[in-house]
Formats: structure tokens, sequence, C-alpha cells
């Protein structure tokens, strides 16, 4: 054999045990470990649907979100969010072991899926004591700390959200002069525009406008994955080189140049001490990603529940009448700032109670990182954790009767007095991953809330119609539309 020939057939070798290995490893992580995750949730009585290679039960998922009950349009509104039958006509016979959980398997991964009560309690404990991490996303929160808002919530971001404030006041105005008036406003936009805004200034140092491309290809990106139900988490096939994966890897692309441009001007100008961007200085793969969180998590979720909120209050005019004379009173004609904010407990009740009927993040997940019990199940590592969190908020076994209705008075006594298991009330996470922007987020709303009613009037709109749908957030198909008075 010659010299070349011998590493010719040296090299052939070592490709074929790199192939060959590669396919066992394929070969594990995808037929393998599931199957053996399910023999062992199986045994303990816990069944799902059955598996299928790569795509486990997505096609029942996707299939179950399309029939979902369309909630008409009347007033009073039925405030059924109807979104979680979806998921509950999955369930194949459940398990009443300790409560109702069902598995259901997302590709190669499996999913319990929990909404009872009595496991929530154990979960709750476990997601506090840091056994899991939150599924698919990256294990370090990093940077993502310096946005703790006890720390950060000063006076200079609260004069931002008041100028992000102020702009949508203004646009709304200029709308009712040129509609004669009143104007019918489509206000889901405006409610983008307003969220990301607030997050560009107050964490970015910059405007929508700048912002606007980031968020506008997010969305894209959020999309693009929703529609192949790649959003609803499989790990290993967003790796495959298919069509809508291909599309996902260019919007990532471009949505990294963006937001390393935005870095860059950042770093050449000193402004705000304590903006986001000056704060991070590793790699850049490190920085994109967390900034890629911040704009997903605080973007989409403060404007759906703003909308929302605002949906209900144009929908129960006697509360909204209350909350604007409690504003009114405080305010006295100058601008919110933190006190009065905190004197608002009428507007504090109707956002808990929004956040409680739509809160924009429908499941809290977790990743088993080690085999875990919950009661007599028991949960080997690697599983995902799903917790039904709209089902829990409407459980009128946990609220009473009126679980479906809006009544922001049960809230009058804390969270602890408006329901019977108070934590099972979480429209921000709970545990050491619990949202990081909540503050944040409830200020946001407060000052909106308190600026649009001391200026304007609302009341449904015939063009309204009731339609709230699970996409990553719950959000309203149709938009929701509102009449706009002037003060
Ligand atoms: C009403 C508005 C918001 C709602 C309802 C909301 C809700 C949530 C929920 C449910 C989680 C998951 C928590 C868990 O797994 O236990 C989360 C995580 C997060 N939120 Fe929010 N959020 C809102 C606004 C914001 C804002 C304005 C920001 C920042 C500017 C933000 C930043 C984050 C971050 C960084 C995480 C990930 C935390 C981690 O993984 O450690 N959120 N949010």
């Amino acid at each position: 054999m010659g010299f070349t020939e011998y590493y010719v057939n040296i090299f052939v070798s070592l490709v074929l045990f790199a192939f060959l290995g590669l396919i066992l490893n394929l070969f594990h992580e995808l037929v393998v470990k599931p199957m053996k995750l399910q023999a062992i949730l199986l045994k303990q009585g816990i069944k799902g649907p059955p598996l299928s290679l790569l795509i486990g039960n997505i096609r029942e998922i996707k299939k179950a979100q399309s029939s979902i009950v369309k909630v008409p349009s009347t007033h009073p509104l039925p405030l059924t969010t109807a979104v979680h039958y979806s998921f509950h006509s999955l369930s194949n016979g459940g398990n009443n072991m300790v409560c109702q959980v069902f598995v259901f398997s997302l590709g190669t991964t499996q999913t319990l899926l929990v909404n009872q009560p009595d496991a929530v309690k154990e979960i709750t404990t476990c997601m506090s004591l840091a056994l899991g991490k939150p599924s698919y996303q990256q294990k370090d929160r990093g940077p993502l700390k310096i946005l703790s808002p006890e720390l950060y919530m000063d006076n200079v971001r609260m004069n931002l959200i008041v100028e992000s404030t102020f702009t949508l006041v203004d646009s709304w105005k200029t709308r009712i002069e040129v509609d004669s008036g009143i104007a019918d406003i489509k206000i889901d936009e405006y409610m983008r525009s307003f969220s990301g805004d607030v997050i560009s200034r107050a964490c970015f140092g910059s405007n929508y406008c700048k912002g606007e491309e980031i968020f506008l290809k997010l969305r894209a990106l959020r999309e693009a994955m929703s529609k192949k139900g790649l959003s609803t988490g499989v790990p290993r096939m967003r790796y495959l080189p298919i069509k809508s994966n291909r599309e996902a890897w260019e919007l990532e692309k471009e949505v990294r140049d963006l937001i390393l441009h935005v870095v860059k001007e950042r770093k050449g100008a000193a402004t705000y001490e304590k903006d986001f961007l000056q704060m991070v200085s590793r790699s850049h793969r490190f920085v994109v990603d967390n900034c890629k969180n911040i704009y997903l998590a605080g973007y989409e979720t403060t404007a759906v529940s703003a909308t929302w909120c605002l949906m209900l209050l144009a929908a129960n005019q006697e509360w909204q009448d209350n909350v604007r004379t409690e504003v009114v009173e405080i305010c006295r004609a100058r601008t919110p700032d933190a006190g009065m904010l905190r004197k608002m407990k009428l507007l504090t009740k109707v956002i808990q109670e929004s956040l409680r009927l739509y809160l924009p993040v429908a499941v809290v997940s977790r990743e088993a990182l080690e085999d875990i019990k919950f009661g007599e199940i028991f949960v080997p590592k690697g599983v995902n954790i799903w917790m039904m969190v709209l089902a829990l908020h409407t459980d009128p076994e946990i609220w009473g009767e009126d679980a479906y209705r809006f009544n922001p008075d049960r809230f009058s006594n804390g969270i602890k007095g408006a329901c019977k298991l108070p934590q099972v009330y979480m429209p921000f996470g709970v545990g050491p991953r619990v949202c990081l922007g909540q503050n944040l987020a409830m200020v946001e709303l407060k000052l909106l809330m308190s600026l649009l009613l001391s200026n304007f009037s609302f009341s449904l709109s015939p063009n309204y119609t009731h339609s709230p749908v699970l996409r990553l957030v719950i959000e309203r198909e149709n938009g929701v539309h509102i009449l706009v008075k002037k003060l």
C-alpha cells in the first residue's frame, strides 16, 4: 500500500466512523430517548397520542388549535377565552393519580401538560427550587439581571415611558380631529408601537423608529416559526435545512445584524448610564441572544396586555368611569409619577383582573433538569412540563362561580384574598425565572391606562369581534376595534 493510499484509507475510516457516530447519536436522540421517556410515563398510566417519528403529535396540536371555539361578538362579552379547550381536546383520558396530566410529544421532546391545582403546588415548589429551567431558553440569565426593576425603575426611565405615552396620546388626538370627534381605532398596532418605543428607549437608548425594523423582523420570525409549528418547540428539528428553517435562519441573521448595529451606535453615544446595551460587553452571540430576549419578552407581552385591558375597560363602562375618577383625583392634571401610580388601587385591580383573564403567556414551561416527583408522579429528567396557566386562571374551583367574569373587585384584598390558591395566579411566571420586566410592565400599563383614561373615553366598536387565539401569546385574531372620544 502506497503512502498516500494509507492516509486516504485512514481518512475514509475516520469519516465513516464520524458518520456512524452521527447516525447512532441521531437514532438515540430521535428514537431511543423519546421512547424511553414515554415508556416511563406510560408505566404510570400517563398516556398521550401515539408518538410519530420526528414530528411527534404536532399535527394533532395544530388541528386542535385550528378548531378553537370562536366566541361570538355579543355585549356584554362572554369572557371565556376558549383557547385552552384546544389543549383539553388533545387529552386522551388523562390520569387521576395526583393530577390530570397528559403527555404529548413535540417532535422528540416529551411534554407533560398540567392544569390541575394539586400538581401546580408541587410544580411551583420545584420551580422555586430551580430544579427546572425554562424549556428551550438559555440556562443563564446573564446580563438580563440588570433589568431587575427594583434597581432600575427610576425617574429617568419613568420619564421615557411618559414620553412614549404622550406620543400615543397625541396620535389619537390627531385621529379624532380628522374623524370629527370620534375615531374607530384598531388599537393593536398602536399598542405595539407604544410597547416597542418603551423597550427601545428604556432598554436600548433609541426610539421605536430605530427599533421598528428589529421588531418587524422578530415578528416575522415568530410568525415563520409558529406557522410551521416550530414555536411549539422541536429543538432538534430547528437544525434541518428545510425551507421554513432556512427562512427563519435568514431572519435570525438579519435581526442579529440589526441588533449589532444598534450596539455599535450605542457604544459611540454615552447617554443614559443604565442603558442595557452599555452594560453588556461580552461576545456578540451573547449580546444578540439577550437583546433578542428583551425585545421579544417585553414587546408583544406588554402590547397584548394593554390591548386586552383597554378592550375590557371599553366593554365595562362603569369600571372605566370609576378608574378615570380615581386617576383624575390622584393626578390633578399633573403627569403621573411613581407615587401617584402606587395610589391607583382601582387601576391596579383592573390590570390584575385583565392579566388573569387575558394573560399574554398562557403556558409557563420548564424542563426537568433531574428526575423529580410530583406527588405520585415520577417525572424523568429531560421531560418538559407545561403549566396551563390560562386554565388555572379561570378555574371556577379556584376563583369561584364567576371565574370567567371580569370582576376586578376580587382583588380588593390582594391576590391572597382573590382565590383559594394564590400561587396559581402567575401572569409573570414563577420562581427564579420569573419575568424580569414585571415591574417595568406594570408601570408601563399603569402610566398608559392613566394617561389614556384622563384624555379619552372608550367604548367597543361595532367592528369588534371577540376572537382570542393562542399563538405565542394570547392575541386577537381580528384586532381590537374601539371607539375613542376626546374628553
Ligand atoms: C404584561 C407584560 C408581561 C408579561 C405578562 C410577561 C410575562 C412573562 C412570563 C410569563 C415569563 C416566563 C416566566 C417563567 O417562566 O416563570 C416572562 C419572562 C421574561 N420576561 Fe416578561 N412579561 C411581560 C413584560 C416584560 C417586559 C416589559 C420585559 C422587559 C423589558 C420582560 C422581560 C422578560 C424576560 C427577560 C424574561 C425571561 C426571564 C428568564 O428567562 O430568566 N417581560 N415574562
